[in-house]
């Protein structure tokens, strides 16, 4: 069946390799580094689980039975990538004056809605980093005599102790001395805590008894744990932002070969997506600001839009976030939703998906992902007169399984999401446009141009003579 041989980019290897299940029994397990939900996840956190979301459903339209796991980080991850600043979960819950508990369980919700909301399936496992902490304590403890040192701060990992530490990053990234800050003692600057000491005379609201105190567990380990429980070492696919290959995932990788003690890197591919970038530069929370899915719908703009541009770019390349790109989607999005509303108005019965069009899809995709490529084949199959409505309709089942747009189930009036605050109700809009018709074939302009105006005024705009039969839009 979809049977083009797959291949994916491994960033440990920096070459496009085969893909085949380390143990077919198993299926294909998957790790993908989650949210820290100190905050509502920005569009470019949200990328990264659209290209896991890609990742999952090729893997399954392929016929792998598959276990995924996205964590959710919710204590440990420090505002430097590298030992130093504060808890962002702590940090956060000062801020918002709220407990950090409750930080977590507010972000965690808004991430899980996010997610449905991009028709991003719901993984196996969504496990939260604080559940296993003493299962974080018990892997330390297995190799904090051959690979650890404690400092007055924590227990740390000595990364000479491994060999090849930091391959992953491959020396790319030989500013790492001078980003990594300083802690007094450290053997090696790239040496990062397994577990950080409240520092005496403080309190944190997240912190466990360990035997290096009381404490929390560093984010790197969380990770390390998390996937070994879930998914058994070594497993097939990790996947994260591209920021983690330099700092994150060479630490993970050093732990999970301290574990095993073995030189294997704990899984087979290590996949990276790309930045969501601005005309600042990636996308971050830290930098004030953030762009939602949240703030989109506000606007006016189906989610849907937001991950069909992610898909118009490969995972591996930047996506520039603006306001024109996201437009183009949107229109995009319409276009296909319109087309296939003709395709099913047509319809007499169910067809069957032809094979050629499914080889076209399946080679798109089967090239590491390539959904820029899978796209126009989809468009090119939604007009292909030689096929039967029907069967156009039937493919059409089967590129929604792999690439999530949901055209067999969205409709015109799905994508009418009502800006927030709002004055009219899309009823209220057709009944002036209406209104306005009259008018023009009367051939009264002034008042066909009062009513554009009026609609103007509550943040409507008017499309006369839009190719795709449209009418209006929220102005953006
Ligand atoms: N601009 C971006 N584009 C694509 N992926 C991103 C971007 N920023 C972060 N990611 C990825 O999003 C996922 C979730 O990251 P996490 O919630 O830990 O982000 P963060 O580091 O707190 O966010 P930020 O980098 O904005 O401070 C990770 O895989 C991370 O690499
Ligand atoms: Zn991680």
């Amino acid at each position: 069946m979809h049977d083009a041989p797959l291949t994916l980019y491994n960033s440990l290897t920096r070459a496009t390799e085969p893909f085949a299940p380390i143990d077919p029994a198993k299926g294909v397990r998957i790790y993908s580094c989650g949210p820290t939900v100190y905050s509502d996840p920005h569009l470019g956190n949200l990328r990264a689980y659209v290209f896991t979301d890609t990742l999952s459903r090729v893997l399954r339209w392929k016929g792998y039975a598959l276990t995924h796991v996205i964590n959710i980080t919710d204590v440990g991850h420090l505002t430097s990538d590298a030992d130093s600043g504060d808890d962002k979960m702590e940090k956060a819950a000062r801020a918002e004056a709220l407990s950090a508990w409750d930080v977590a369980r507010r972000h965690t919700e808004v991430f899980l809605r996010n997610l449905a909301d991009l028709n991003i399936r719901t993984p196996d496992h969504l496990p939260r980093a604080t559940e296993y902490v003493e299962k974080m304590i018990a892997f330390a403890k297995a190799i904090a005599p051959e690979h650890c040192y404690t400092l007055e701060s924590g227990l740390y990992f000595d990364t000479a102790t491994v060999q090849g530490y930091g391959r992953l990053a491959g020396g790319q990234d030989d500013a790492g001395e001078g980003r990594i800050d300083p802690v007094e003692g450290k053997r090696h600057p790239q040496d990062f805590a397994i577990w950080r000491k409240t520092p005496a005379g403080e309190t944190r609201q997240m912190e466990w008894d360990s035997p290096w105190g009381r404490g929390a567990p560093g984010w790197h380990l969380e990770c390390s744990v998390m996937s070994r429980e879930l998914l058994g070492l070594p497993f097939d696919i990790h996947t994260g932002g591209i920021d983690h290959r330099e700092v994150h995932h060479p630490n993970e990788i050093a732990q999970n070969q301290a574990i095993c003690g073995c030189a294997d890197a704990g899984a087979r591919t290590w996949m990276h997506n790309n930045f969501l970038v601005d005309r600042t530069g990636k996308m971050s929370k830290s930098k004030g600001a953030i762009a939602t899915l949240e703030a989109l719908k506000a606007t006016g703009v189906h989610p849907l839009a937001y991950r069909l541009m992610c898909l118009s770019a490969h995972y591996r390349s930047e996506l520039e976030f603006s306001a024109d790109n996201l437009g183009a989607a949107l229109t995009r999005l319409k276009r296909l939703v319109m087309t296939v509303a003709a395709l099913k108005a047509r319809a007499n019965g169910t067809g069957t998906a032809p094979e050629a069009w499914l080889t076209r899809l399946d080679e798109a995709v089967s090239d590491d992902l390539n959904t820029p490529r899978a796209l126009p084949v989809l468009d090119e199959m939604l007009a292909d007169k030689k096929t039967s409505v029907e069967d156009r309709l039937a493919a059409l089942v089967e590129f929604d399984a792999v690439l999530g747009l949901n055209l067999t189930v969205v409709t015109r009036e799905d994508l009418r999401v009502r800006p927030a605050g709002a004055t009219l109700t899309a009823e209220a809009i057709e009944a002036r446009l209406a209104e306005r018709k009259e008018a023009r074939a009367a051939k009264d302009f002034a008042r066909s141009d009062a009513i554009r105006d009026a609609l103007a005024a509550e943040g409507v705009e008017v499309m006369d003579g839009d190719p795709l039969g449209w009418d209006w839009k929220p102005a953006l």
